[in-house]
This record gives C-alpha cells, sequence and structure tokens, in this order.
C-alpha cells in the first residue's frame, strides 16, 4: 500500500473481460490527466509458450497439476516485488509476453528484436514518472505460502462473469483473436480447473469491488454457443466488501439514483444493467482515482 505511488489491480480469470475493464480505466486515466505504468499479468508467466508446452507434458506424465493459473507457472514472487518496489519508488521491471503475430509485430518494430508469438518482450524500466501502477491480469489477488500480492494493491478490482459466460468469452475470444479451436479451449478450461478453484477464485473475496456480470439469455450449454451475450443481454452485480465502502466513500443512494433502473439486492451489492457497466464502472472508480492522486499529490 501506497500513497505516493499507489496500485491499482484488476483481476479475473482468461477470457472474464479485464482487458476490456482496463480499457474503461484508461478511459478514466485519460480523462483525469493520469500517466499511469500499465502491466500485463501475463508478463509474470513463469515460461515461454514452448518452454510451457514442454514442463505441462512433463507434469502430465508424473499425474501432477500444472496450468497458467497456479504458482507453479507464474512469477508471483516478482509480481510482489514489482508491486512492493512500485509502492516504495515508482519504479520497477515489466516485460510483455507476446500472444499474437500482431502483439509480436507491434513490439519487435518498438525494440528491434525478432521475438515470435509466445515469446517474452526482455525485462525494461517501467517508464519514470508515473501517477500509479495499473496492473490487468489473472493474479492482482493472489496469496500463498511465500507471496502475498493482494496486500500490496491500493485499489483491488475483481471482473467475474458467472462462469458459464466466462467460458463463452474465453472460447470466443481464443478463437477470433489467438486463432485455437474451440476444443483446444475447453481442452485448457479443464486442465486448468483445480488451479482455478484454488487460486483464481480466492482472489475475489479479497478485492475491494467486483463486476459480476450475468447473462440474461439462456447459456447453458456454453459450449454450443459462439455469440457473446451482449451487454444489453446482462445484468452485472457491482459488490463492495465490507470495509471497502467506507474507505473509498462510496455512496449508494447516489449511484442508485445515477444509474437508471438500478437497484441493491443485498446491502453491499447493487445491480445494473449490462450496457450501463461502463457508466457505472466510471461513476464509482472516477472519485477513487482522483482521491488518490489528491492524496499522493498533497505528499509533493
Ligand atoms: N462486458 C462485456 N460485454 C460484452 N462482451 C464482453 C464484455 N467483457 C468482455 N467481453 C468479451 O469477452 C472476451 C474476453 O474479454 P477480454 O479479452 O477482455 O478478457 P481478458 O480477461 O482480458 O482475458 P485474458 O486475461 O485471457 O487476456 C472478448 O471477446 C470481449 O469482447
Ligand atoms: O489467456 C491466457 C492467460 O490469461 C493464456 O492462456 C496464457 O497467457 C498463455 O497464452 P498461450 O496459451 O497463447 O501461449
Amino acid at each position: 500500500m501506497s500513497k505516493r505511488h499507489p496500485v491499482v489491480a484488476v483481476t479475473g480469470s482468461s477470457g472474464a473481460g479485464t482487458s476490456t475493464v482496463k480499457r474503461a480505466f484508461e478511459y478514466i486515466f485519460t480523462r483525469e490527466g493520469i500517466t499511469p505504468a500499465v502491466v500485463e499479468g501475463d508478463s509474470y508467466h513463469r515460461y515461454e509458450r514452448g518452454p510451457m508446452k514442454e514442463a505441462m507434458a512433463a507434469a502430465v506424465a508424473k499425474g501432477e497439476n500444472f496450468s497458467h493459473f497456479g504458482p507453479e507457472a507464474n512469477l508471483f514472487d516478482k509480481l510482489q516485488e514489482l508491486f512492493h518496489t512500485y509502492g516504495e519508488t515508482g519504479g520497477g521491471q515489466k516485460r510483455y509476453y507476446l500472444h499474437s503475430v500482431e502483439e509480436a509485430a507491434e513490439h519487435n518494430s518498438r525494440l528491434g528484436t525478432s521475438l515470435e508469438p509466445g515469446q517474452f518482450t526482455p525485462w525494461e524500466p517501467i517508464p519514470g514518472a508515473t501517477d500509479l501502477l495499473f496492473y490487468e491480469g489473472l493474479h492482482g489477488g493472489v496469496v500463498g505460502e511465500g507471496y502475498d500480492v493482494a496486500s500490496l494493491a491500493d485499489l483491488l478490482v475483481g471482473v467475474v462473469p458467472i462462469t458459464n459466460l466466462e467460458w463463452i468469452q474465453k472460447i470466443s475470444r481464443d478463437n477470433a483473436e489467438r486463432g485455437y479451436s474451440a476444443e483446444a479451449t475447453v481442452d485448457t478450461i479443464l486442465r486448468r480447473m483445480p488451479d482455478y478453484i484454488n487460486h483464481i477464485c480466492p482472489q475475489f473475496s479479497r478485492t475491494d469491488i467486483n463486476f459480476q456480470r450475468v447473462p440474461t439469455v439462456d447459456t447453458s450449454n456454453p459450449f454450443m454457443i459462439r455469440n457473446i451475450p451482449t451487454p444489453d443481454e446482462s445484468f452485472v452485480i457491482i459488490h463492495f466488501r465490507k470495509g471497502a465502502r467506507e474507505k473509498w466513500g462510496i455512496d449508494f443512494t447516489y449511484l442508485l439514483d445515477m444509474i437508471h433502473d438500478s437497484f441493491m439486492s443485498s446491502p453491499t451489492s447493487i445491480v445494473v444493467n449490462g450496457g450501463k457497466m461502463g457508466f457505472a464502472m466510471e461513476l464509482i472508480l472516477t472519485p477513487i482515482i482522483h482521491r488518490m492522486i489528491e492524496d499522493k499529490r498533497k505528499l509533493g
């Protein structure tokens, strides 16, 4: 935790929509004149794509559990170090995991390298003079033996569609943007299930705010659905952790007044139409980010 160099983390499973939520944050940052240091969670994987396949084959041969969701395939100590170092100094190291030909081309032209999809770019220093660290990925709230990333985030946001929807989003995105067949993605979902339960889900009890999208159309068999339910075909449950409401001065009455057709489903949850998710995020998150930056500037 750091008032001088705040850390904002958006955490969610693969396909949950963290990249989509990242764009909402970027919009807030631009409007508020805030310069973030943006870090992608996938850059804290332990292995490049080739070595990952080998490590996975070895684990499977030994009957061991192994996936991108768990500690064995990620550098949680490095991620913790980044949050800590940034909080102390405003600095740290970052890199990128190149998922696609397009991402490889973008970074190769920036760095003068000839890296392939599935490789990391070299570690590089975070640019100087940023206002906050913004992490988006799988593990912004992990806690385990020898690491506690969650406690170093000043604001921790969970992006958690209900599981059927998350799978539909993952299958569709992996196919459209990463070239994987639906069958290959279903295999990945299955293989990752123990780590999903042990390392992804527990994070959402540590988050300050969760955005949980729930479809209002039938998604009973997520493996047969190719079209992602649209925002208008969903509700979003916005849940505030006990204490987060007081910490960030969340005013439920104001939110209910401002967001058409919103309602409270529990003393700590507001429900909004899916199409209002961006607006709700803006209303809730802008004052929080604003206050963070004000507190930082007061320290000089
Ligand atoms: N609120 C939303 N409404 C409609 N579609 C959404 C929403 N959020 C995400 N999606 C869709 O779901 C898919 C996955 O979203 P996204 O790429 O943001 O996931 P992610 O969490 O960043 O995944 P990864 O961590 O694996 O990169 C995308 O096709 C995206 O357009
Ligand atoms: O979405 C993911 C995690 O968020 C990917 O599965 C992970 O980054 C590895 O990518 P790939 O399987 O394409 O090498």
